[in-house]
């Protein structure tokens, strides 16, 4: 920190930190050793006995000097937190998990060509709209789906409690109505076509109950060609690759793709079982908002560039990827903007950081804390969704818990919430593109670096190439 004059609201009792030594960082194991070798900041753990870290490198000044890259994407860690509590910083950890709702949910396509779902939650502990953005088919919200006294058919549509898809005409939320729809869109003979077709390309459909079924293949294939490195091309940019009407694509589509049951109704809690494709836990990153990385186009930060590669995994993961085990994933969206301070003190603490102090210390002379976010309802929108239990039956037991996208350790124990409702088994590094392509792409700049260097060297974070 430099010795320029506090501003008028500043505490006069903190004092400038040489190195890290504040309340936050106590119980990063290696912060208070510098001597010791590892990722600094990585609680033991966090990291299962069978993985040694690698050294979290420095950020190299220019691309040039990096010394090797990876393109491919970054690899899951395996974690426990129940491994050892006594050695791990308790991350701030609700007592109670706020209660959520989905009030609706929409389909929406996106500019890359996947589709998600957005869903909008509201909660009983903050007036924020929270929201949580789903890709792939199988994720779906129990407080949505749940019934509602006196609701029609349309009110559950308009809400986004629908199965399938709408389309106009459309009568029902339930399953039965697309049962009517492929009666009637298709032609006499366009079964059989379907049929040959199944012959080939739908055979994965046809398993044994309680094999496991390549669901995204099978919700693909009939309108996708295949790659020869087996990627399936998304299906959605419609005109090129098929001489089928949409009609008759959608009902194929709806014929061969497996869907959820039918929701009986006034019965949240057996709101369609997850299905029993997935292989790997499902991908989930918690995204705290970032108005200035994700509207403004700053390059103090890479929020932005975060939020598109999580979804650009994920979508990956549900429509191209050959192996179908990835199958979609969450955004949990918080609006917690600054790290939970919000966007006017975070704009101060952006002119601090021009006076000379790095994110923390910029945020501790604001007389915030260095991190004020707290992840309970991010469980509770993972619960909500059916995610992340590591006891659920309905699931196999490899795809149990969730895959988390972070680099930062106080997510991974925060957002598996006071009672440990949700478990992370797995930590997918967020790499910055410009790390990953050799500073071709992504966003670069001497302040994106510290606030790296910081992340790393202040918060722990881990990252790594
Ligand atoms: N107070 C403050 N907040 C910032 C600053 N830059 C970005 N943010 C906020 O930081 C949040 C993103 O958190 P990060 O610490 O970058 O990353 P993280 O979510 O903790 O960790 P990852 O999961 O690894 O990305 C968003 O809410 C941003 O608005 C800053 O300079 N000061």
């Amino acid at each position: 920190m430099t010795s320029s004059p506090l501003p008028s609201h500043a505490s006069p009792v903190i004092a400038p930190l040489a190195r890290p030594s504040a309340q936050y960082l106590t119980g990063w194991s290696d912060l208070e050793n510098s001597s010791q070798p590892g990722t600094p900041g990585v609680p033991h753990n966090l990291i299962s006995p069978a993985y040694t870290p690698p050294l979290t490198p420095s950020i190299p000044s220019t691309p040039s000097s990096r010394p090797h890259y990876r393109t491919h994407e970054p690899e899951s860690i395996p974690v426990d937190t129940s491994l050892d509590d006594s050695v791990t910083k308790q991350p701030r950890l609700v007592q109670h998990l706020p209660v959520v709702e989905c009030l609706v949910r929409a389909r929406i396509p996106t500019t890359s060509g996947a589709e998600m779902f957005l869903h909008l939650y509201q909660n009983d502990s903050d007036n924020k709209e929270h929201l949580a953005i789903v890709f792939g088919n199988n994720i779906r919200s129990r407080s949505l789906d749940a019934e509602k006294m006196g609701e029609t058919e349309m009110d559950r549509m308009i809400r986004g409690a629908y199965v399938g898809r709408l389309r106009p005409g459309r009568t029902s939320s339930r399953r039965e109505d697309e049962n009517d729809l492929r009666r009637k869109v298709l032609r006499p003979d366009a079964g059989t076509k379907r049929r040959k077709r199944s012959g080939s390309s739908l055979k994965n459909v046809s398993v044994p109950e309680g094999e496991a079924v390549d669901y995204m293949s099978a919700s693909t294939s009939t309108t996708s060609p295949t790659h020869s490195d087996g990627a399936s091309t998304p299906p959605l940019s419609g005109t090129a690759a098929s001489t089928q009407s949409q009609d008759e694509q959608n009902a194929e589509s709806i014929s061969s793709r497996p869907q959820p049951p039918a929701i009986p109704p006034g019965n949240p809690a057996s709101a369609p079982p997850t299905t029993p494709s997935i292989l790997k836990p499902p991908l989930v990153r918690i995204h705290s908002e970032c108005y200035t990385g994700e509207t403004a186009w700053s390059a103090r930060c890479d929020c932005g560039e975060q939020l598109d590669e999580a979804a650009r995994l994920m979508s990956t993961s549900s429509l191209l990827n050959p192996d179908p085990s990835t199958i979609g994933g969450v955004i949990v969206y918080l609006r917690q903007e600054g790290r939970g301070i919000g966007l006017a003190s975070k704009l101060k603490a952006y002119n601090l950081q021009d006076l000379g102090n790095d994110t923390v210390e910029a945020n501790l002379l604001l007389r915030h804390p260095a991190d004020a976010r707290t992840y309970g309802l991010a469980t509770a929108i993972l619960q909500d969704l059916g995610l992340g239990t590591d006891t659920d039956q309905e699931k196999r037991p490899q795809a149990r818990g969730i895959r988390l996208l972070t680099n930062n350790p106080d997510k991974v124990r925060a957002v598996e919430g006071p009672g440990r409702e949700v478990r992370v088994v797995e930590r997918v590094a967020m790499v910055p593109v410009a790390w990953k392509t050799k500073g071709e792409r992504g966003v670069q700049g001497e302040e994106l670096t510290r606030y790296l260097e910081t992340k790393i060297g202040r918060m722990g974070h881990m990252i790594h190439e």
